[in-house]
């Protein structure tokens, strides 16, 4: 137990109709942790998200937000204190990068200069060049500089804690490598606390400090990956396994890098 995590659950449910989307759950997510959240379609892990900046409701337990409970914060300033990165970026087909970017400072009514600097200062976090996409409109960028202005957005109110879901899940592998490499290095530099969402394992290990594994509703596991391959569960080792078991076909049908 976390003396004060930056996201609790304890004893969290949420039901749609007769179907227990997320069954008693109990998780802390520390200061800083860089949690990724797995498990099957259907599992409850989108709604586990949601419920944290009340895009959702909880019909029970307690959600605290850096020590406040959830409940007596009103949803729209908690969601300016989290950031949310969707799938797809999420993004207003009709507003340009800048404005897409700057639309929660805007909205916060601050200056327009202090929003153009904070826009500009975004696009260098994300590593976009700022001439060449500060007036583009979403539908002219690639689905990774898309991403890359989803991430920006999420920051642009300065939230100590970012929600990702599947945020790149949609791209290509070499893509999907080098934006969650740039994603987990921007965590550390601002000293975020995130929670992701990933149907990729070895993302999930390669970025995340902690894999949470939800089943039905429940969390059936959650630790290290390096604990977590010891589980004694057998869906666990199942998925922690299948990143090795991947790469072992692959060594198998590829000649090994070095070799004539
Ligand atoms: N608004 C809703 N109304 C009714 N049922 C819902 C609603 N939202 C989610 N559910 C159901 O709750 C369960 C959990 O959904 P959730 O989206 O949280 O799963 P998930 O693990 O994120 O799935 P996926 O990996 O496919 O995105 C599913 O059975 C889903 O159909």
């Amino acid at each position: 137990m976390l003396s004060r995590p930056m996201i609790g659950y304890a004893h969290v449910t949420k039901s749609f109709g007769s179907l227990k989307a997320v069954d008693d759950l109990s998780l802390d997510i520390a200061e800083g942790e860089f949690v990724a959240i797995v498990g099957g379609s259907g599992s409850g892990k989108t709604t586990l998200l949601r419920l944290a900046n009340r895009l959702i409701e909880a019909d029970g337990g307690t959600i605290t937000i850096e020590g406040e409970d959830a409940q007596s914060v009103d949803p729209v300033a908690l969601r300016r204190r989290i950031g949310y990165v969707f799938q797809s970026g999420g993004l207003f087909p009709h507003l340009s990068v800048a404005d897409n970017i700057g639309i929660t400072p805007k909205l916060l009514g601050e200056p327009a200069a202090d929003i153009a600097a904070r826009v500009d200062e975004l696009l260098g976090l994300v590593q976009l060049d700022r001439n060449a996409h500060r007036s583009r409109l979403p539908e002219a960028l690639s689905g990774g500089q898309r991403q890359r202005v989803g991430v920006a957005r999420a920051l642009a109110a300065r939230p100590r804690i970012v929600l990702m879901d599947e945020p790149f899940g949609a791209l290509d592998p070499l893509t999907r490598d080098a934006l969650g490499e740039d994603y987990r290095s921007l965590h550390r530099k601002l000293g975020l606390t995130t929670v992701m969402i990933t149907h990729d394992m070895t993302e999930a290990i390669l970025l995340a400090d902690r894999i949470a594994v939800m089943h039905s509703g429940q969390l059936l596991a959650q630790g290290t990956p390096a604990a977590l391959s010891k589980s004694s569960d057998a869906y666990v080792l199942e998925l922690l396994r299948t990143p090795r078991r991947q790469v072992e076909r692959l060594n198998a049908l590829l000649p090994q890098s070095g070799a004539a």
